[in-house]
């Protein structure tokens, strides 16, 4: 193993920069990490030193901006519990204001009111297992039940003049999309109950409805729905790939959009002129569209698209495999964009950090199945060990962003290979539906032909390979080393499930029902058991990391304590790491090299 010249410590030091919104007084408001947790900061000109506003040791989930006074939102769990409680932060004199205090809820944002003096969300203080939507005054202690939800998820997309928009995620290719008018109660369904994903809606400067949606598609476009018949229209279709997200500016019609182009963002930027986009001129060449596809930004992952109070600045977080999550600004006139923060890689040199290579293997039933392939660097013959690294959701995609123990691994010599097995979103509603139910081990039988194609590559080291993976990819971890026991050196599981009942029973009330569209019903148990990992813990001969947070509220630890215990007994070495400060994710950067220095011996050992 080659030595490693950077600590892992030094690359989980790298800072994230994300989540931009722009105040009233054009300043940039956005999360940075550099204290270890996300914290809110700001920035009045690009490549200016910012200013930290907030200090907390918690990490802040988001922050948004009002769209009339200088003062944000922001939401704040403890130990990474996801009970979120929200604040209001004055940008001129720094006040604080505790805005939300029922810590056994969560509340999930919504929204400003198109004047700023309201802002709207969902919680479940009523009913554990059911969302309410609330307004509350920014200036009020105490808010409004105005809509009373029915059991499972309900969140807030958007509040303009026409009400406050709604969405009842059923399943996570299956929503509802519904008006509220929080000041009569009113509500009615805007959607026509067919199995549609709806995302980022958002209200035209005509009050009409735009949103990102498959709506009677493979893939997402940009569709207006008319808030009268709920008629479907698409102003922007995604083609081979999925539109991802946009902005909109209400009063002058300027839209900012990308497509997730095999896991690469394409940017597009224009202007909604008699409700179709008509794209930027080409500066160059007046009259003629311009080829706005990414304009001028690194090519890489864009996300978070938000334009300022003026609809000039449209604000995105970007990052790829060597550049960490930054802020960029984008002058939707002329589509010029320009990097508002730099993270830089603490003295890690950028060209150390690796693209993958995208590729494509066949699996058992000839699909083929995409992936992104990175080698070290001077990969000898034969001899170099690979971490096969599964993403979680199932419902998520991999994408070439940066991940700073991705490269801490490369830089120790091991080769990462990262598949979207079937179920990954990204790549058609179809693809998605592959794995669903009773098709779960398919996506199982993808790892093991991806294994299939490691076998065949020169630099490969059969004999040192890894499953490794997180939440929904913790669970294919343990499935691929029950179902496929000889083709592992080592297994790192990251709060995956072990067995689907118990993770049924004792998930959040709120999400059960829309698990269960995934993985199946608790009334089918004998599906549950066929599918559980734990069954057949007897089959795991590799050693296993299982990696957890106590305050896990979507996969519960007993998950992580249960595959530990069946391990343990046959005398195969385990090794647990549960924080009882975090949850599903390792939020703080303290815990994070605690537990990455812990997996670089255990895999050093094992591997
Ligand atoms: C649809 S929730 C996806 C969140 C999570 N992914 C990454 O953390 C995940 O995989 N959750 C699985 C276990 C689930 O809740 O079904």
């Amino acid at each position: 193993m080659s030595e490693p010249r950077y600590s892992v410590a030094r690359y989980l030091s790298i800072d994230s920069t994300e989540s931009p919104t722009i105040s009233v007084d054009g300043d940039l408001v956005f999360l940075s990490d550099t204290t270890g947790t996300p914290q809110v900061w700001s920035l009045d000109a690009p490549g200016a030193y910012p200013s930290q506003l907030t200090a907390y040791d918690e990490r802040i989930s988001f922050v948004s901006a009002s769209p009339t006074r200088p003062e944000v939102i922001f939401g704040m769990d403890e130990g990474s519990n996801e009970h979120d409680q929200l604040f209001r932060y004055d940008l001129h004199d720094g006040a604080e204001i505790p805005l939300t205090d029922d810590l056994s809820s969560i509340h999930l944002w919504g929204g400003w009111s198109p004047d700023g003096d309201r802002f709207a969300f969902t919680a479940n203080r009523r009913q554990s297992d059911t969302f309410d939507v609330y307004v509350q005054g920014r200036n009020d202690a105490k808010a409004t039940l105005v809509h009373e939800g029915e059991s499972g998820f309900l969140s807030i997309e958007t509040w303009g003049e026409p009400g406050i928009v709604l969405s009842k995620a059923h399943a996570s290719f299956d929503y509802d999309l519904f008006l509220l008018k929080p000041e009569t109660g009113e509500h009615r369904r805007l959607s026509d109950g067919t199995e549609t994903r709806y995302g980022n809606v958002r209200f035209g400067f005509d009050d009409r409805l735009y949103c990102v949606t498959n709506h009677d598609s493979d893939t997402a476009g940009i569709a207006r729905i008319d808030l009268e018949d709920g008629t479907h229209e698409t102003i922007q279709a995604g083609g081979d790939w999925n539109v991802e997200g946009f902005a909109l500016h209400g009063e002058t019609g300027r839209i900012v959009w990308s497509r997730n182009v095999d896991g690469y963002s394409e940017v597009h930027a224009g202007r909604l002129v008699d409700g179709e986009i008509e794209p930027l001129e080409d500066p160059a060449d007046p009259g003629d569209p311009s080829d706005s596809d990414n304009l001028d930004l690194p090519k890489g992952v864009a996300y978070d698209l938000t334009f300022g109070p003026d609809g000039q600045q449209c604000t995105l977080s970007l990052s790829r495999s060597d550049d960490p999550r930054s802020v960029f600004v984008l002058d939707a006139e002329t589509g010029e964009s320009e990097r508002w923060t730099n993270p830089g890689t603490l003295g890690v040199p950028k060209e150390s950090l690796l693209e993958p290579e995208t590729i494509r293997y066949e699996t058992f039933d000839r699909r083929e199945i995409p992936a992104y392939w990175t080698l070290p660097e001077n990969a000898s013959p034969g001899d170099t060990p690979v971490i096969v690294d599964i993403h979680g959701g199932p419902e998520h995609q991999r994408r070439p962003w940066f991940f700073p123990t991705k490269q801490y691994f490369l830089q120790q010599g091991y080769a990462i290979f990262e598949p979207n097995v079937r179920g990954s979103s990204g790549y058609g509603t179809e693809y998605t539906h592959l794995d669903d139910v009773e098709k779960r081990m398919d996506s199982v039988a993808d790892i093991e032909s991806a294994v299939e194609w490691l076998h065949d590559h020169e630099a490969v080291d059969s004999d040192r390979i890894v499953a490794y993976g997180r939440s929904y990819g913790g669970f294919m971890v343990l499935a691929a080393i029950t179902e496929y026991p000889d083709l592992w050196a080592a297994a790192v599981d990251f709060v995956g499930i072990a067995d689907f009942k118990t993770f049924l029973e004792n998930t959040g009330e709120w999400r059960r029902s829309h698990r269960a569209q995934e993985y199946g019903s608790l009334d089918d148990p004998e599906l549950l058991e066929r599918i559980s990992p734990i069954h057949k813990a007897d089959r795991i001969s590799c050693p296993l990391f299982i990696q957890h947070g106590a305050n896990d509220p979507r996969v519960p630890v007993g998950e992580a304590e249960q595959i530990a215990e069946k391990v343990r007994e046959r005398g195969v070495p385990v090794e647990i790491c549960i924080f009882d400060d975090e949850g599903h994710h390792t939020t703080s950067r303290e815990n994070l090299i605690e537990e990455f220095e812990r997996i670089g011996k255990f895999l050093e050992t094992h591997v």
